[in-house]
């Protein structure tokens, strides 16, 4: 039987404020709802497709007797406190270096990050944390023994190992991002949802979540894909000092309970019993001494002491003004060979599922962790 049409209103009114929530990402559960999850390693080892892999040495792999105690806190020092803020032994006069945006985002080309010295190396924290988003071209990074990689990154904090994603077989510190050639698996996805943005800081639910972040191509689609980049740094310089004040001292809850749950219920690993940490909304950088905003629709559940509806309207407010900001977002697009550094302290990003070609998508995240999200005063 046809439904009458108040079960039909009812119907309307009870999605739409569903799609509102999911919207604003308050009743958001991790992931689910992105077509980046839907994404399964559907070769068989073996197989043509697996074979076909530019990289298979980087194809994802879920061993379900990794399992790891809670992770431990640890005295991170953030490099770029040495780092000559002219940059000599990072970018020589020889590289070409262009900024995509006036505060986020730069391309440099004509220098080999694996071949920098340590100054370069503290150079290229301070860098990224003052461009926010750095795409590095013509690397050798992915052609390196896995090892190597994990060197280089270690230099800049601990290695995260993700509590579910999946990681090149022997290397849990690797977190890979993998759409197999030939998935549908987005038809499905945009069948209920309009958009595959899904904006985010990496495992802000973390007590010590990622900083100089490393993100490098292994096969891409001809075109599509890109990577779009926030400056969470100018999202918080954009509001009035008003809202700035009142934002400052007050925290925010980030779990990563539902990203775990949602790795179990499709019978998927859990490396690490999820956890649940406190951090200021306005956090600040150790090196820049920038304030940025961190609070973002995929982790943050809400803000500690305020009642439900002041917690959702603030923060659907801030998710809405880092989503709505085309003016201080900077778009990356992949290039063979591309190494592209983040510093997550400042930034979210979202992976873009706009291609329907077929073609492979995977790249390879090195993930070292940061110190304690601390904030300092209100300056006005
Ligand atoms: O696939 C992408 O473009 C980004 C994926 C992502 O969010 C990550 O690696 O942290
Ligand atoms: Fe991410």
């Amino acid at each position: 039987m046809a439904p009458s049409a108040t079960e039909t209103v009812n119907q309307l009114a009870a999605d739409a404020s569903k799609l509102k929530l999911y919207a604003g990402g308050v009743e958001h559960a991790y992931k689910e709802l992105s077509p980046v999850a839907f994404s399964k390693d559907v070769e068989e080892k073996g197989s043509d497709e697996h074979k076909a892999a530019k990289y298979p040495n980087y194809l994802p792999t879920w061993n379900k007797d990794q399992v790891y105690p809670a992770l431990e806190p640890f005295e991170h020092y953030d490099h770029g406190k040495d780092a000559d803020p002219a940059f000599p032994n990072l970018l020589p006069s020889s590289a070409k270096v262009t900024h995509l945006t006036p505060t986020i985002g730069t391309e440099v080309d004509g220098i080999q990050l694996s071949k920098l010295s340590e100054a370069g190396k503290n150079e290229l924290a301070r860098f990224v944390a003052e461009r926010k988003v750095v795409a590095f071209r013509k690397q050798d990074f992915a052609d390196l023994p896995i090892s190597e990689a994990l060197d280089f990154g270690g230099y800049f904090g601990r290695h995260h190992i993700h509590p579910t994603s999946g990681s090149p077989a022997g290397h849990p510190e690797v977190h890979l991002v993998h759409r197999a050639a030939g998935d549908k698996s987005h038809e499905t996805f945009f069948k209920s949802r309009v958009s595959s943005v899904a904006w985010h800081s990496d495992v802000s639910y973390e007590q010590q979540p990622p900083g100089t972040t490393f993100l490098y191509n292994l096969d891409i689609p001809e075109t599509g894909g890109d990577t779009l980049f926030t400056d969470a740094a100018e999202a918080y310089n954009r509001l009035s000092p008003a809202f700035q004040k009142l934002l400052h001292g007050l925290k925010a809850r980030h779990s990563g309970i539902e990203q775990v749950n949602a790795s179990v219920r499709k019978g998927s690993i859990k490396r690490r019993e999820p956890v649940v940490n406190e951090h200021p909304i306005v956090r600040t950088h150790p090196v820049t001494g920038a304030k940025a905003l961190y609070i973002n629709p995929q982790f943050t559940r809400d803000i500690v002491g305020l009642k439900k509806e002041e917690s959702d309207a603030i923060l659907n407010f801030l998710y809405e003004h880092i989503a709505w900001g085309a003016d201080f977002q900077a778009r990356v697009k992949w290039e063979e060979s591309t190494v592209v550094v983040w510093d997550n302290r400042l930034t979210q990003h979202t992976a873009l599922v706009d291609w329907k070609s077929g073609q492979r998508r995977h790249l390879a995240r090195i993930t070292p962790q940061a110190e304690r999200p601390f904030e300092t005063p209100f300056e006005g």
